[in-house]
Order: C-alpha cells, then sequence, then structure tokens
C-alpha cells in the first residue's frame, strides 16, 4: 500500500521582496511513487520543493513529514527522512568526490562522530548506485556538469532517505546517463522511497514518473498519471499552444514534442 511519506496543506509563500506568490498547494508524496513536477519557468516548481524540503518555510498552511509538522523536527532528524538535492549546488572548497558523498553521512554518524565500517560500506555503495566509484579520488570542483550531478546524488543517498526532492537533477546529463539516473529512482521507489523531481524533460517523465504535478503561475493546474497530463489539451493549459503529442514508437506511454509553425523561426512557413 502507498504511504503519504510528505504531504503538503495549503502551502502557501511569497519572497520577501517579490510580488510573486505560490497560491495554496497541497500535494503528497507517498512511497513507492515518482512524482515529476513540471511547468514552465518561473511556474513555480523549485518554490514547492524548497517548500515540501524546509528550505522556505510556508506563510500558511502545513508541511507534515512522516505524520509530524515539519516544523517540529529537528534539522537532524529531518536529514534522516528527507533528502533534497537544489537545482544548483555550488563549491569552492576542494573536496574529494569520496568526501562528499560521506558528508551525506553527518546526520547519521554515532559516537565520536567518525564513519565506522558501516557508513564507508554505505559511501561505497552510493558510489556504486551512481556510477561515481572512478571519480572518488578526483577534486568535485573539477567535475563535469553532469559528473557533478550524479556525485551529489550519491552524497543525498548516503543520508539513507525515505523520501527524495530532486530539483532538475539530470539537467546536464547526456541522454543515458539521465535514462540510468530514472532507472535508479525507479528502483529505489521499488524499495519504498517516495521520489519527487522537478525536471523540464517532459518525455522522461512521461516514461519514468507514476504521477506528474503540473504548475503554472505558481499554482498546480492538474495532477495525474502521464497518461492524463501528456495532451495536448492539459499542457497548453501551463505551456500555451504548439505542442503535439504521439505514442511512443516501443513504450506505452505518450511523448511530445514542440509543434512547428508555432515555435519559432525554424518552425515557420514549412
Ligand atoms: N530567492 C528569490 N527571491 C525572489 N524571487 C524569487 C526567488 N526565487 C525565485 N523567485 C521568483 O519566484 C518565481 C518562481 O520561481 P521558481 O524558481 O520557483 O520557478 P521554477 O518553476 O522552478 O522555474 P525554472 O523552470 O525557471 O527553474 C519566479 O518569478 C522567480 O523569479
Amino acid at each position: 500500500m502507498t504511504q503519504e511519506l510528505l504531504t503538503l496543506h495549503n502551502a502557501t509563500y511569497q519572497y520577501p521582496d517579490n510580488p510573486w506568490r505560490l497560491e495554496p498547494c497541497s500535494l503528497a508524496f507517498k512511497s513507492g511513487e515518482v512524482k515529476a513536477v513540471i511547468g514552465p519557468n518561473g511556474s513555480g516548481k523549485s518554490t514547492l520543493l524548497k517548500l515540501a524540503a524546509h528550505v522556505i518555510k510556508p506563510g500558511s498552511g502545513k508541511v507534515v513529514l512522516d505524520g509530524r509538522e515539519m516544523k517540529s523536527i529537528s534539522n537532524r532528524e529531518r536529514a534522516r527522512v528527507l533528502g533534497y538535492l537544489p537545482q544548483h549546488v555550488r563549491t569552492h572548497l576542494d573536496y574529494t568526490v569520496g568526501e562528499v558523498v560521506s558528508m551525506g553521512r553527518f546526520a547519521r554518524l554515532r559516537g565520536a562522530g567518525f564513519l565506522d565500517s558501516n557508513d564507508l560500506a554505505i559511501v561505497e555503495n552510493c558510489l556504486e548506485q551512481t556510477r561515481t566509484t572512478h571519480l572518488k579520488d578526483r577534486s568535485f570542483t573539477n567535475l563535469s556538469g553532469g559528473e557533478r550531478q550524479r556525485v551529489v546524488l550519491a552524497s543525498v543517498l548516503a543520508q539513507e532517505p525515505r523520501v527524495l526532492l530532486l530539483d532538475e537533477p539530470t539537467s546536464a546529463m547526456d541522454m543515458h546517463h539521465e535514462v540510468s539516473f530514472f532507472q535508479l529512482l525507479d528502483q529505489l521507489v521499488k524499495g519504498g522511497m517516495a521520489v519527487g523531481v522537478v525536471t523540464h524533460d517532459l518525455n522522461i517523465a512521461s516514461v519514468f514518473a507514476h504521477t506528474l504535478t503540473l504548475m503554472r503561475d505558481g499554482a498546480i493546474v492538474q495532477e495525474g498519471s502521464p497518461r492524463r497530463i501528456i495532451t495536448p489539451e492539459v499542457l497548453s493549459e501551463a505551456y500555451g499552444p504548439g505542442i503535439e503529442v504521439m505514442q511512443h514508437p516501443t513504450l506505452d506511454v505518450p511523448v511530445v514534442f514542440p509543434a512547428p509553425g508555432l515555435t519559432g523561426e525554424k518552425g515557420e512557413g514549412r
């Protein structure tokens, strides 16, 4: 049975210096499910995820993690249940990949605060799962964008979270690495994790997500299965016209293309 591990109840948010506002949002991240949050630039996807991860706090409404209101949970407790990967991970400090992934264990360290053999085995396993073992001794700052994204996932997985929130985690990956990344998410949810992922790749979302949450202008406009959301009618509510949807040639899912003639110079006049 799917269990709601993280829920937003009419959560709103307004940045201090910006009239833009996240309208009351209610949604649940469930065990066994990948939920993709989609929508045009500036529609509020990252804000929604930051609220869910307690990086920012709701102006009204509430966020509940594993049955407890988020504001009553300590940072350490939260990090044992919830892993959050922001859109941009910046570091100027010269850590190795192994060190970056080991940092994911901090919320779970016991005793004197050193990694024991169990922690080290978990770090190795997270490197393997994300195919980054060969990068272990490299400096994190010298990695390519796609390599960094795999390493920060490894670090978040080292927390052993039950809920994983990922903001555009594959934006710098080539298509094969993107597919293996989503295959890993699929395995993780089969093991009982709840995953929320912001992505602009509607086709990868159609293949791997169980539910799509579509946003526009700071509000959730639709939620449902890929088959229900990936239609020209529903998508155009958020993205406007110029969308074509077809059946994937080998998988039983819809795929989406910009419609030539409506999307700029290349399509005009064809
Ligand atoms: N720190 C901030 N301070 C003020 N306004 C912000 C801040 N971060 C985001 N915004 C504004 O809030 C709105 C929603 O931004 P958000 O990053 O949630 O959108 P998004 O859907 O994730 O966009 P994108 O697809 O471009 O990443 C935008 O108008 C943005 O300019």
